[in-house]
């Protein structure tokens, strides 16, 4: 197996307190693998310290074994680590094309005079960006509403819309915040078979933060658990669910 992404000692703190402390995970290729554990834990700080939001205090973050910790987030983007956020951030008032659209401007290797010029390499890009924009709005459902506003669609279509925007980028890893707050069982069923499709069929790994037990029982290949920022068990899905000290930590609180 191939190790995409490998973090040891990682630490953030901010003033006096400690959010992350010292911790270690693997990601390999095509693999799903879920950080859990109780409110306040430091899951979505250890993801902004992988993507370059958070400048960690400690520790190594290595992409395909080139430290990427403390570069500036459009750089790790680019090299392929892409998230979404807990809270759905889009564009609203733009359409579901072009919040496709703009997520791989960023993306493209063109420059501002090769647009001006309308250069063949120019247009070869565009053309690709609204092919990929295409091929994502039909996997996850979207094709009929590709001229709505990103803000008018119902939650769980927003959800879906902030994946294919990340998925336009051709990442190699997808790294997912909560992406199951707010969605009923049946879009929770859903969004469980696309990224198990995304994983399988594209492969791209999944680091997955969520609370949804079902969920990261279901889909994951390896678990962590953070407890108080500190590692406190990782394991299969199997080894977690029958860890005592995760029982007592997390699983028992529910
Ligand atoms: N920018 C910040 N400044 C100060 N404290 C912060 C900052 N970001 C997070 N924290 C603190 O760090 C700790 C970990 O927060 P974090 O959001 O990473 O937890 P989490 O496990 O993602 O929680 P949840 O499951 O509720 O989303 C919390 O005590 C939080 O208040």
């Amino acid at each position: 197996m191939t190790k995409l992404l490998e973090v040891s000692g990682l630490t953030m703190r901010f003033g006096g307190l400690l959010a992350v402390n010292g911790v270690a995970l693997e990601l390999n290729e095509k693999e799903i693998v879920s950080i859990i554990g109780p409110n306040g834990a430091g899951k979505t700080t250890v993801f902004n310290c992988l993507t370059g939001f958070y400048r960690p205090t400690e520790g190594q973050i290595l992409l395909q074994g080139e430290p990427i910790q403390g570069l500036p987030g459009h750089q790790i983007a680019r090299k392929g680590v892409v998230r979404t956020f807990q809270h759905v951030r889009l564009f609203k008032e733009m359409t579901v094309l072009e919040n496709l659209l703009i997520a791989q401007h960023r993306h493209l290797n063109t420059n501002f005079l090769a647009g001006l010029l309308k250069t063949p390499g120019f247009r070869r890009a565009e053309r690709q960006a609204m092919e990929r924009a295409a091929f994502w709005l039909d996997k996850v459902g979207l094709t009929e509403l590709a001229n709505r506003a990103a803000g008018n669609l119902a939650y769980g279509q927003q959800r879906h819309l902030e994946i294919a925007r990340c998925m336009c980028t051709q990442p190699k890893i997808l790294m997912l915040d909560e992406p199951a707050a707010g969605l009923n069982p049946k879009e929770t069923e859903e969004l469980n078979r696309l990224i198990g499709d995304l994983c399988r069929d594209h492969g791209v790994s999944v680091l997955l933060i969520e609370h949804d037990m079902k969920l990261v029982m279901d889909i994951s290949d390896r678990i962590y658990v953070v407890n108080q920022g500190t590692p406190l068990a990782k394991g299969t899905p199997e080894q977690i669910r029958t860890n005592p000290d995760v029982i007592k930590a997390y699983l028992g609180e529910s």
